[in-house]
């Protein structure tokens, strides 16, 4: 078995890069990715490669490589799932937001329209792939729909979830520490297994891809994520502690880091992890343990969630304790509303919260951040349904310029860490504050002595 065409369904933020760097490594498959939602594929599809619907550094040049000549875009979702003779479902599964299981279980609406429009139009067997990111055991319910088409083609499920993280997308997809590939462990899965497996061989040396039956790669997925995310909690839980006793976390992370049993990465404080997976995933595992009656792994995992939410809310409060108890109607400046740099993604991003508590206390928000637009933070404050549009609106100025949005102000909170606040000309910027001039570093960037010597108060996260 060869896979010679592929159709992704979801041209997000991983169908998008996945199969752009499939199709580029793989020049003899032919690979359409199609979605719902024509204005997002119209962007993949736009000549200037500035407005593709995903800020991802070195993504462009991927996809001018093989756009056109055997990647495409389109919105005719049924005709590319005929043809396809495998599947990949990379579409959205976020928190349940209504009935049995809001606000914790996934919402897997969109993975069960998808198995139904396969059922619907496929005539030859095919190889569905899980990219999506899904509870253990989600293979069970798409091999149901599909077993019950009555049309007598044959489908193979497998679950291929993706490790990529936003901002080095395009690095991971191409360099990944590994691919995981879950299947049926009978002779038809084991050959489709291997079909995924040469796909990509083409580029990924053999022993990075790990194969698995089908629970353990869909339970893989959702463990790592909450594994990452535990230590950011570890770190940021202990980052109070410091405040209260001269360590500094910085410091601690990097003697706790260097114990190879440990290791250095995501040993970083900040001002909580955001993004559309961290929390999605652990609130889908806590559900997944409390369905099988496993209270305290549940709440073991519940915490660092807690942990998160506190420390998004710490500082907030922090800001609000250090000007003097009250931020009404003084202009704060945000720099930064992604939840990471290198990306305009900002689902879950702590500035959303952040910028909540203080709009509550009536301050005055300027933002700037080199990649979200305007119209996409007021829609992320707009979703939290905590006030209207219009106050929204009145309360928060975005700007295009860094030393705009400073001017003025009483504070500046670094909410994302991209690399160009270091480099700013930070006595400018010093001279048009209102004084005292306060700073609150939420990712411990800025070099503090630097600025406490303009003269700046500077408030930085575990220090
Ligand atoms: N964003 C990330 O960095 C990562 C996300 N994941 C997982 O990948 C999945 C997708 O995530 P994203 O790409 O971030 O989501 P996204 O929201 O950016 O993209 C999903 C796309 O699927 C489309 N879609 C939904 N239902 C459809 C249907 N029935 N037919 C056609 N198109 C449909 C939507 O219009 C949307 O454009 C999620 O399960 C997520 O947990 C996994 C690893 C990394
Ligand atoms: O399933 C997913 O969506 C992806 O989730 C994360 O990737 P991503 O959310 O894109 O970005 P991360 O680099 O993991 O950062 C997540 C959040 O944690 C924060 N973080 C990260 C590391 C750290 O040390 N400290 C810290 O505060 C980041 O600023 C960000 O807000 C995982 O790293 C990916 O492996 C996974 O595929």
């Amino acid at each position: 078995m060869e896979i010679k065409k592929i159709c992704c369904i979801g041209a997000g933020y991983v169908g998008g890069p996945t199969m752009s760097v499939i199709a580029q490594q793989c020049p003899h498959i032919q690979v359409t990715v199609v979605d719902l939602n024509q204005e997002r594929i119209a962007a993949w599809n736009d000549s200037n490669l500035e407005n593709l619907p995903i800020y991802e550094p070195g993504l462009s040049d991927v996809v001018k490589e093989a756009r056109g000549r055997n990647l495409f875009f389109s919105t005719e979702i049924e005709k590319a799932i005929h043809e396809a003779d495998t599947i990949f479902i990379s579409v959205n599964t976020p928190t349940k937001t209504y009935g049995k299981g809001k606000g914790l279980a996934a919402d897997l609406k969109w993975i069960e329209l998808c198995a139904r429009q396969i059922a619907k139009v496929s005539t030859t067997d095919k190889i569905i792939v899980e990219k999506s990111t899904l509870p253990v055991r989600t293979a069970s319910t798409i091999k149901d729909i599909l077993k019950h088409t009555g049309n007598g083609v044959n489908f193979q499920i497998l679950s291929n979830p993706e490790f990529l993280a936003e901002g080095t997308a395009v690095q991971d997809l191409l360099k990944p520490d590994r691919v995981l590939i879950g299947g049926d462990q009978s002779e038809k899965g084991k050959e489709a297994i291997q079909a995924l497996v040469e796909v990509y061989e083409r580029w990924i040396p053999r022993e990075r891809v790990l194969t698995t039956n089908l629970w353990s790669s869909e339970l893989s997925k959702l463990t790592a994520n909450a594994f990452l995310a535990q230590r950011v909690s570890s770190i940021n839980s202990l980052s109070e502690l410091c405040e209260r006793t001269e360590a500094d976390i910085s410091e601690v992370s990097r003697a706790i880091g260097t114990d190879s049993r440990i290791g250095p990465k995501f040993l970083k404080a900040s001002v909580g992890f955001g993004g559309s997976c961290f929390q999605k995933d652990i609130l889908n595992l806590v559900y997944i343990c409390r369905t099988y009656g496993l209270t305290e792994v549940a709440e073991y995992w519940e915490q660092v969630i807690k942990i998160n939410d506190h420390q998004k809310r710490r500082f907030a409060t922090q800001i609000i304790t250090n000007l003097y108890n009250t931020v009404n109607a003084k202009k704060i400046t945000f720099l930064g509303w992604a939840f990471k740099k290198d990306t305009n993604d900002t689902r879950e991003s702590a500035a959303i919260y952040v910028a909540d508590h203080l709009l509550f206390e009536k301050a005055k928000l300027s933002v700037y951040d080199p990649k979200v637009t305007e119209q996409q933070m007021l829609a992320d404050l707009d979703y939290l349904n905590t006030r209207s549009a219009q106050e929204n609106q009145e309360l928060v100025t975005v700007e295009q310029d860094p030393y705009e949005a400073c001017e003025d102000s009483h504070a500046i909170a670094v909410l994302t860490e991209w690399d160009e606040f270091k480099d700013y000309d930070w006595q400018r910027i010093y001279d048009k504050m209102l004084k005292p001039a306060h700073i609150f570093d939420g990712r411990n960037i800025l070099d503090k002595e630097q600025l406490e010597k303009i003269g700046f108060k500077v408030f930085s996260i575990g220090s």
